[in-house]
């Protein structure tokens, strides 16, 4: 029977839940843990755990520990234990810089050291793909998979999603119809659904490119701001624009519309970015206080949907050295970079000027 979930529709799930407020259940080996999305933690959740006893501790990444001071024992994350009567508000002030500045002494912080941290690496990877802050409430739960039961919660194999959650999901065509647009008459427009429940990624084909001839291409990720609101923040609208103008004028191209709202951490984060910037953080440091990298995309979905559409080699428009290298080592020849320098203002041009001293852009 295949009526049961399989362990990718499990996690999807898991995703759901955690950004509802619903606690899951990881199980490892002969272990447990009981886990909860930090931004969606309610007062009464947290007093039910903190009701079982137990240590529950707060899985932050090493990089939001660097902004807390708080010793990062497990490579990538860090486990601060709660204190006695810890609160709601003690919980998101770990998770949310956006008070780090008015009320900076948090500390000093306790973390754990030793034993498994598979369950704290994998709730941070589910919150993040849930586009939440990066940080999970865990409690070791040695019953876990009977508590899981009781509470009807989901339960996930931890075993069984470590491969899954360490690769990136495949995408499938869906649909593509037909679309005149201003830049070309010629326009249609490409649906890709990844298989494990996360967001569509579009193909604007302009004309009938070859296949068989490097095509000009844009790899343009979502920026409602800027894309749709005429933000002066970023230059994501006039690059768009300017790419699609380019590819009518030639009458050839393909851009690649990826949903990953600022740089992979959704809009939400982006606008907590956004007000960190306000209190004089640059776009770089806003990333790592709030806990993530400086750029969580993936660019090889890129790769992946321009293969599935049968083009093997482009002609990169982009400022971005990350952008050519991810093509290149996903089997996309890149034989020509085009620039794209457009929508300087008064606005951006710091933000443009952070991006090439710390993310090596060109301009
Ligand atoms: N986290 C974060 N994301 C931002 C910020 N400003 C813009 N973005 C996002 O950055 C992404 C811009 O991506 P791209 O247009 O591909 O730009 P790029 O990586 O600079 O590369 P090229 O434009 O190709 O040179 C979009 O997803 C925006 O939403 C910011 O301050 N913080
Ligand atoms: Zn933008």
């Amino acid at each position: 029977m295949s009526f049961a979930p399989d362990i990718t529709e499990q996690l999807a799930r898991a995703r759901a839940d955690l950004r509802m407020g619903v606690p899951v259940v990881l199980a490892g080996e002969g272990q447990a843990a009981l886990v909860m999305a930090a931004e969606t933690l309610t007062a009464q959740r947290l007093a039910d755990v903190l009701a079982l006893g137990g240590a529950p501790v707060l899985a932050i990444t090493a990089r939001r520990a660097e902004t807390l001071k708080a010793r990062a024992y497990d490579g990538s994350l860090a486990r601060v234990l709660l204190p006695p009567g810890a609160t709601p508000a003690w919980v998101q002030s770990i998770a949310d810089p956006a008070d780090d500045l008015r009320a900076p002494m948090k500390g000093p912080l306790q973390t754990a050291r030793g034993g498994d941290t598979a369950a704290h690496s994998a709730a941070l990877d589910l919150v993040k793909a849930a586009r939440m802050l990066p940080a999970a409430l865990v409690l070791d739960l040695p019953q876990g998979a009977d508590f899981a039961r009781q509470y009807g919660l989901t339960l996930i194999d931890l075993t069984a999603a470590a491969p899954i959650l360490a690769r990136r999901s495949a995408l499938h065509p869906v649909v593509n119809a037909r679309l005149p647009m201003e830049v070309s008459e010629a326009g249609r427009l490409h649906i890709f659904r990844p298989e494990d429940g996360g967001e569509e990624h579009y193909a604007i084909e302009i004309g009938r490119p070859a296949r068989n001839t490097p095509v000009l291409c844009r790899l343009h990720s979502a920026c409602f701001t800027g894309d749709l609101m005429g933000s002066l923040k970023c230059d994501c609208g006039p690059q768009l624009r300017a790419a699609l103008a380019q590819m009518g004028g030639e009458g050839n191209g393909v851009l690649l519309y990826l949903n990953q709202e600022g740089r992979g951490i959704g809009l939400a984060n982006k606008m907590r970015a956004y007000s960190l910037q306000d209190q004089g953080f640059d776009t770089v440091e806003a990333n790592h206080r709030l806990g993530f990298e400086d750029d969580e995309r993936d660019f090889r979905l890129g790769a992946d949907i321009l293969r599935s559409m049968g083009f093997s080699a482009v002609r990169l428009l982009t400022n971005n050295p990350r952008k050519v290298g991810m093509m290149e080592q996903s089997g996309i020849s890149v034989v020509e970079r085009v620039p794209l320098a457009v929508g300087e203002n008064r606005h951006n041009s710091a933000y443009l000027a952070t991006k090439a001293a710390k993310s090596g852009h060109l301009l």
